[in-house]
């Protein structure tokens, strides 16, 4: 009998036009070689427009979510994505104790703080705000913000590397193990230079910015694949190369979808 592969799971919600969210996700998990479990936060109304609906899942059914899987069939590493409220991170943090996800606990724990969609539409409330940094960064093993999301959690402008690192020390100050301060969205850098830091040590990961609108989908699909290494055993630096790696040549993948924004390929991994 064939052995299963490590298991990873997914905290996310769902996108309809397949681009982000749980599928993201869940084709960079099958790309990597693990397999992904999902504990549903919210069905958006999505296309490469943007979102025009969100229906959220009920906190405590999220919450039974991660103990069924975690209890029967085992975890190796968790990722959040679009948590949606305050109600749904109250209630996963003590499933999250319980199944010793994330630091004092044994599961690698990715916190992916997604905020809003490329197109600006909402996917986590203000009000939940509070509870992502006081309940989710300090249990996290790495939290991994693009700018906006640095904003606003810290309040601090990212506009050049020099800010990116002072990000990172006040994001660092949050409780999580490691930060990783994206850089896509630094516009008028040439390269995608994205910023690893563990309270002593600053890890520069560099990469070309390719000059294309289909991005949509890129925050999940790195987060994914960190989180498929660090479910192999790989360290927090190793993962997090081998994600940089995966979501440049994603990027390179992408394709056309819809009027709008298409989606980054994670399915490249599978053309060789
Ligand atoms: N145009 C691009 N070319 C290459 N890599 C990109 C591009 N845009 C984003 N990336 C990379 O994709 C990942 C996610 O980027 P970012 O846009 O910062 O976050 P998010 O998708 O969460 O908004 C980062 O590793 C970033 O460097
Ligand atoms: C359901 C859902 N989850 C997450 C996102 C955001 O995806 P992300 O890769 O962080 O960013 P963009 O693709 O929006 O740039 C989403 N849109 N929907």
């Amino acid at each position: 009998m064939t052995e299963a592969p490590p298991r990873v799971l997914t905290i996310a919600g769902s996108d309809s036009g397949g681009g982000a969210g749980i599928q993201a996700d869940l084709r960079t998990f099958f790309a990597c070689g693990v397999h992904g479990c999902v504990a549903l936060t919210a069905v958006t109304v999505q296309n490469s427009l943007g979102v025009t609906g969100v229906a959220e899942i009920p906190a405590e059914t999220v919450a039974a979510q991660i103990l069924s899987v975690a209890e029967d069939i085992g975890l190796q590493a968790a990722k959040t994505g679009m948590l949606a409220s305050a109600a749904i991170i109250e209630a996963i943090t003590p499933a999250l104790d319980r199944v010793g996800i994330g630091r004092g606990g044994r599961t690698p724990f990715v916190v992916d703080p997604v905020s809003a969609s490329m197109h600006g539409d909402q996917l986590l409330a203000d009000s939940a705000l509070d509870a992502l940094r006081g309940l989710l960064f300090p249990r996290a093993t790495l939290v991994t913000p693009n700018l906006d999301e640095v904003r606003l959690i810290t309040g601090i402008a990212v506009e050049d590397r020099a800010d990116q690192r002072v990000a990172a020390k006040a994001l660092h100050a949050l409780g999580p193990e490691w930060v990783l301060v994206k850089g896509g969205h630094m516009w008028d850098d040439p390269e995608c230079l994205d910023l690893l830091y563990d309270g002593s040590e600053f890890i520069e990961l560099p990469g070309p910015r390719y000059d294309t609108r289909h991005t949509h989908g890129s925050g999940d699909t790195l987060a994914s694949s960190i989180s498929s290494a660090l479910a192999k055993g790989a360290t927090v630096p190793e993962a997090v190369r081998f994600g940089k790696d995966f979501i440049v040549r994603s990027v390179a993948a992408a394709y056309p979808l819809g009027a709008g924004d298409g989606p980054v390929s994670p399915l490249w991994r599978l053309d060789r």
